[in-house]
């Protein structure tokens, strides 16, 4: 009981909003800042959960539930990530939580996932995040089995360049492995889980203080990710993210990690003498890149300097081209229609190219369609009730018969000899629609 009044203390100062940060805040001088004061940019509002339509759980943490929400004024959407206080105090979290909630929103950059705001109420503290619509890599690999070497160097350089952001802002995010890179709707990888970051020298991110429970002991981080230098020494460095790469690299074009085996025991022999095998199908290209992130960690000198390379061979290996519009087409696809909602619309063969909720706009009036591109070629919507009788075919097959204008990047125009179609698409990917489907007819 007095623990958890204890932590409630203690967590209402820190998701508080106090006062910006001054020089009397920061505690210590030498090494990573740290304070209990500071203005956060996510604000801590006044909601409680009855704000908010509660819809279907997006992921389950070791000690917290991802659900996503829609507040119940605004209609916006979020991935509300809950926490139980008790259950925190007890597993020792409390500065794991803080640290995460401090760290997120210090952090500016694209390619992290989104801290908006959070609240509290008597049980639980809840952070509000961007909704990553897209689920985690790790299901994607999952669901394909493995990943094709174009798609993976496009995750690939998204990643190394938020790596390369957070290594600049001194912050080792310490646990990347598929499960926290999490993808948009539109195919966009987002790093999460800032639970386990650590400070680098210099660093100018600010960190909560850490409780003596929660500092000493084991190493941070998910074995299988783990390099072999922090298994004997639990030494960190920025090397320790591009090891982690490298097995996530390995992990999205074999469905496996590199290390895995049967026994915890086994695994970390292996890591430790770096007994890695590639399989056939690896180009040497991606052989190049993983050997590279995982030798980087030998000496753990990795610098700056050494990720600029990385990124070069990332957007060299696989092919010689940048991400093409075509490509992203079918990551799109396989993002919208992994779930195969729309299976029985599509005949015996037929696979879905690229599909999306968009508004069909006429004279006066729009309506929400669901508008699907498959390989047949077929270029059909349907209501997003998905009732058969409202389905309408646009274009079938005939190569001649279609052409796509885009007005500008969320509106873009179909035409067939028979009519032409107006779309509105809020996730401004006109452009694709019209490569995708112009593709296909010309093919
Ligand atoms: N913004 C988001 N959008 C969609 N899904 C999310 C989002 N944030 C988290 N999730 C899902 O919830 C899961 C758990 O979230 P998170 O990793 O933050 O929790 P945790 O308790 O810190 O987990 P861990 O056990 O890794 O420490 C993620 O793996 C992911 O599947």
């Amino acid at each position: 009981m007095t623990v958890v009044r204890g932590l409630e203390e203690e967590l209402t100062n820190e998701f508080e909003e106090v006062r910006p940060p001054t020089l009397r805040s920061v505690v210590s001088c030498n090494g990573p800042r740290r304070t209990s004061n500071f203005t956060f940019r996510a604000p801590q509002e006044n909601f409680t959960i009855d704000d908010f339509e509660l819809g279907p759980v997006l992921g389950v943490g070791s000690f917290s539930k991802v659900v996503r929400v829609k507040k119940k004024d605004t209609g916006n959407v979020y991935a509300l990530k809950i926490m139980d206080k008790d259950f925190i105090t007890k597993q020792h979290k409390v500065s794991h939580v803080k640290q995460e909630r401090i760290v997120l929103d210090q952090l500016n950059h694209p390619g992290i996932v989104q801290l908006l705001f959070t609240f509290q109420d008597s049980n639980s503290l809840y952070m509000a995040f961007e909704a990553c619509e897209g689920g985690e890599l790790f299901d994607q690999i999952t669901r394909k089995g493995r990943i094709f070497e174009d798609e993976a160097r496009f995750y690939i350089a998204e990643i190394i360049d938020v790596l390369e952001y957070l290594h600049g802002i001194g912050l080792i995010h310490r646990d990347i492995k598929p499960e926290n890179l999490l993808l948009t709707a539109n195919g966009h990888v987002k790093v999460a889980d800032f639970g386990s970051v650590k400070v680098t020298e210099g660093t100018r991110i600010l960190l909560p203080p850490l409780a003596a429970s929660e500092t000493t002991g084991s190493f941070e981080g998910t074995a299988a990710y783990v390099p072999p230098e922090v298994l004997n020494t639990s030494t960190t460095t920025i090397a320790n993210d591009h090891w982690a790469l490298g097995c996530t690299l390995y992990q999205m074009l074999s469905g496996t990690s590199p290390f895995q085996d049967s026994s915890e025991w086994l695994m970390f022999k292996k890591i430790k003498s770096r007994d890695i095998k590639f399989p056939v199908y690896f180009s040497d290209e991606a052989i190049d890149l993983i050997d590279n992130l995982l030798d980087s960690t030998g000496e753990s000198k990795k610098s700056n300097s050494d990720v600029a390379l990385f990124k070069t061979s990332a957007s060299g290996f696989g092919s010689n081209t940048t991400p093409s519009l075509e490509f992203h087409s079918v990551l799109l696809a396989s993002v919208d229609s992994f779930d195969s909602r729309w299976q029985e619309f599509l005949e015996p063969g037929e696979s879905i190219v690229l599909a999306s909720k968009l508004k069909k706009l006429r004279l006066l009036t729009s309506k929400k369609v669901q508008l699907i591109l498959t390989n047949k070629p077929r270029l059909f919507y349907v209501n997003p009730s998905k009732s058969m009788e409202n389905m309408k075919i646009i274009w079938s097959d005939n190569p001649n018969g279609i052409s796509v204008q885009v007005l500008n990047p969320s509106h873009f125009k179909v035409c067939t000899p028979m009519k032409l179609s107006s779309f509105e698409d809020k996730k401004q990917l006109a452009w694709h629609w019209k490569r995708a489907i112009e593709g296909l007819a010309n093919h």
